[in-house]
């Protein structure tokens, strides 16, 4: 029988990229059953999904081979341990006499790549024996390390860069080369030819064969313009050398910073790690242990009275990061402060007398590498709670939202919110009692008890719940979480959610620049609040534009007068979208409008927008005769179009529709109805943009607001901006330059969002399975050179996932002038992460 022509495919291009047919037959035979038999996705981009397939099943042996052999290893390690254990036990009994009982338990921090129980158990080791008490000497401090920081893996489940570049180390590139043939005709899919809005007897240009090789080695069609890489902050990688507290020339430590809390230390005791000022803890029960730097506002620990040591971590905003380690010596108040190194070697000793499991190798340096190793390998909590909020006795009230800024204690034990964000008042509380104060989906509040904890919302939370007395309610990030503080530990001076101080701007800079309660500044008809809780990072100045502004040389023309009776629907009336027969823009989108009753853009539009970005070559480039994109680009010498999605557009009724302002038919131009909020990202991406409500599929979420500028002036501008990386990702206008059969500057547009914009401004970037596509809409302008570029959501995206979109960067084109930032979106496809195994294959 004749072998199947698409497996024969499948194998020539794994061949290709060094994968030989034994390998791939048993990977693709299981791809075939995955995907019912579907060839599509398996074909998709250059057979990825089957080259990712062998390459994570190569992985997967190697790691089982690998675990074997270690196993084999660990076990005679293991034999070899016992028996110096009880060469040591014997030793160490002799010395301490002391009677055997179990050993209480010992925190320990979970090392890289260490998932399983730690070797150092203190629990019952592997053969069930309890391990004995050490002997306890005087200097004998126990100690802590937060499993928080241990974290290998966010909430939201995206795998950090480190672990995904792990993953596909020794993966072979999926070679640019291997690319199936590509469509030379123009020859747009049905459905999107329905909803295309062209032709009007311009005519075609066709296809031109002659530009493959110049093509970009994605497969890409052009969409945007790149830009740089941001301003590695690999930097805090380099840890300083710890100093003492009163040392002056260490990096300041710039106002409370992401500081991460220890988890509860011994006796149930919380572990503060607060960041008060040293003063704020006089009189407290506690001893305090200040930073000497006030003026970094560096964080500062307390300790209460059980407590013996306190571990807490800071970063600064040159990302250093300072791990302190805090005893408290009232057990002794003789104590004299010794030398590192005799420190290490203590500690050495003791963990191999007390603690007994450890290797004869055991080295405290290599532990506090380890620690340093996987402090900065964990990755930072994306959504982490704001700390809890003063409370008045008897009272307690925090709402945050990322978006919150503070709590204030009201009067007769009742409790308020303050808030900004989508919160937008509150109300006093009666008698001791306290509520709820929340705009958006803050749907019900419980009265609370006497002297209680109240909560306040913005984003998804629902439902308040009455606390206990004294109890704290925190919310945050549209989700409640509750602090009880049950010592009555009291933070007199909250730590802001908001954006705060780096030392390149003041706060009040940032100020003037940005309402981070709302930095849309009132100008559309939500409020966008900004949060940054992962560094000490500006948000970027620019000025918030509701709507597109012309540059200078941008022929926009929006005269009433160009828009023909076949462009718009000057007969209807109330709500098109009700009405029984097509009307006009419902016949310029192909007779059917984009819009369901609910707001939404249709499944099969939102999915055929989908398959043309994940592959444009697949359904239709266009490529012009002299392209306006390679002309402002190169200036004298224009080198060949690399081809441009022919792409499907919303046709929104406008002025001259007959239709009223209600109609379902008009989206884009209601602007931004979502409750969305800027946020730092935890992941070196700097700020994104996340939504606070859930959203189904085809919602509208903003549209990309910007400058309109010709590609000449864009070009210009970037060449003469002296810091290029700064620039935001501009757009090209370009999904329907195909009409044209030659394309005066002043027509071939773009938006540049880096000086005026909106939150779209912070989309990041993620290939292939972005959450969100960009889809042109026409409004005002029907002759398509200038249209609206709106997003709309591929999927239901739930509550504080961050918002993506698939720039279309072509990671290989070198070429152009805004070199591709290092992409760090966590897909499994990232196209970025394809580009450096093709390097390092070379
Ligand atoms: C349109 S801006 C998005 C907002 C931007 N993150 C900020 O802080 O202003 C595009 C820039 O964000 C960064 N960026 C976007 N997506 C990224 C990704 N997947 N990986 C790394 N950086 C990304 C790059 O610096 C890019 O030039």
């Amino acid at each position: 029988m004749a072998p199947n022509p698409r497996v024969a495919k499948a194998f020539r291009a794994m061949r290709v990229i060094g994968i030989p047919e034994e390998k791939t037959k048993p990977v693709l035979k299981d791809l075939l059953k995955i995907f019912d038999k579907n060839w599509e996705p398996i074909e998709a981009e250059e057979y990825r999904a089957l080259a990712d397939a062998i390459f994570d099943r190569e992985e997967a042996e190697a790691a089982e081979k690998k675990k074997k052999h270690d196993s084999a290893e660990a076990e005679a390690a293991e034999q070899k341990k016992k028996l110096e254990q009880a060469e040591r036990m014997k030793v160490v009994e002799e010395e301490t006499q002391i009677p055997e009982e179990p050993e209480r338990p010992l925190k320990r921090l979970r090392l890289r790549h260490q998932d399983g129980p730690s070797c150092t158990s203190s629990s019952p080791n592997s053969h069930g024996a309890p391990l004995k008490k050490p002997k306890l000497e005087i200097d004998d401090l126990p100690y802590a390390i937060p499993q928080s920081q241990a974290r290998a893996k966010t909430s939201t489940g995206e795998p950090d860069l480190p672990q995904l570049q792990g993953r596909n180390k020794g993966k072979q590139p999926v070679l640019a080369d291997t690319q199936p043939d590509v469509t030379n005709e123009f020859v747009p899919d049905s459905g999107l030819r329905s909803r295309h809005l062209k032709d009007k007897g311009k005519e075609p240009i066709l296809p031109q064969t002659g530009h493959q090789e110049s093509r970009s080695s994605s497969g890409r069609s052009s969409n945007g313009v790149r830009f740089k890489e941001p301003k590695p902050k690999e930097t805090y990688l380099s840890l300083i050398k710890p100093k003492d507290e009163s040392t002056d020339d260490i990096l300041p430590l710039s106002a409370p910073l992401s500081v991460n809390r220890p988890e509860s230390l011994i006796n149930g005791v919380s572990s503060t790690g607060n960041n008060l000022p040293r003063e704020a803890n006089k009189g407290s029960n506690s001893n305090v242990l200040a930073s000497s730097n006030e003026r970094s506002g560096s964080e500062l620990a307390t300790i209460p009275d059980k407590s013996t040591a306190e571990l807490d971590i800071a970063s600064s905003s040159s990302g250093e990061i300072k791990i302190s380690l805090t005893c408290n010596s009232i057990k002794n108040p003789n104590f004299s402060v010794t030398n590192v190194d005799t420190l290490l070697e203590k500690m050495e000793d003791k963990c191999l007398k007390s603690y007994k499991v450890l290797d004869s190798n055991f080295s405290m340096k290599k532990l506090l590498n380890d620690i340093c190793d996987s402090l900065l390998d964990t990755e930072p909590e994306p959504d982490s709670t704001s700390p809890a909020e003063p409370l008045e006795k008897g009272a307690a009230d925090v709402s945050a939202n990322g978006s919150v800024e503070h709590a204030e204690p009201l009067e007769n034990g009742a409790a308020d919110v303050s808030t900004n964000g989508s919160v937008e008042h509150a109300e006093p509380l009666e008698n001791g009692a306290a509520g709820v104060s929340a705009s958006g989906s803050v749907e019900h509040a419980e009265p609370l008890e006497n002297g209680a904890a109240n909560v306040g919302t913005t984003g998804s939370v629902e439902h308040a719940e009455p606390l206990e007395k004294g109890a704290t309610a925190v919310s945050a990030h549209g989700s409640v979480e509750q602090h009880i503080d049950q010592n009555g530990f009291q933070d007199p001076e909250p730590q802001s959610l908001v954006v705060v101080p780096s030392d390149q701007s003041t706060f009040d800079d940032i100020r003037s620049l940005h309402d981070i309660n709302d930095i849309a500044k009132g100008q559309e008809s939500v409020i966008i609040s900004l949060v940054n809780e992962v560094n000490t990072e500006c948000p970027p100045a620019f000025h918030y534009i509701p709507g597109n502004a012309v540059f200078q040389n941008a022929y926009v023309n929006f005269s009433l007068a160009r828009i023909g009776d076949d462009n718009c629907c000057s007969a209807c009336f109330g709500d098109c979208l009700t009405s029984a027969t097509a009307c006009a823009c419902a016949l310029q989108s192909g007779g059917e409008l984009a819009y369901t009753q609910e707001g939404l853009v249709k499944a099969d539009l939102i999915d055929e927008c989908i398959k043309m970005n994940r592959d444009p070559q697949k359904h239709c480039l266009f490529y012009c005769k002299e392209c306006p994109l390679q002309r402002s680009k190169n200036g004298e010498t224009v080198e060949s179009c690399k081809g441009h999605s022919v792409r499907s557009f919303i046709k929104e009724c406008w002025l001259k529709c007959g239709c009223n302002k209600q109609c379902g038919n008009r989206v884009v131009q209601r602007g931004i109805q979502r409750k969305l909020q800027v946020f730092m990202t935890p992941r070196g991406k700097g700020w994104g943009l996340r939504t606070l409500e859930d959203l189904p599929k085809g919602a509208f979420v903003c549209e990309y607001v910007g400058e309109v500028l010709t590609n000449a002036e864009l070009y210009d501008r970037i060449s003469k901006s002296s810091n290029k990386d700064e620039h935001a990702y501009p757009v090209l206008l370009d999904a329907d330059w195909g009409a044209e059969s030659e394309l005066k500057d002043e027509e071939a547009l773009c938006l540049d969002a880096t000086y005026y914009g909106i939150v779209a401004r912070f989309i990041n970037h993620r290939c292939f399975d972005s959450n969100l596509v960009e889809i042109p809409v026409e409004v005002e302008n029907p002759d398509h050179h200038y249209y609206h570029l709106a997003f709309f959501t591929t999927r239901k995206v739930k509550a504080l996932e961050e918002l993506t979109w698939d720039y279309g960067i072509d990671f290989d084109d070198e070429e152009h002038p805004v070199k591709a930032f290092r992409c760090r979106c966590g897909s499994r496809f990232c196209r970025n992460i394809k580009r450096l195994r093709k390097r390092r294959y070379a």
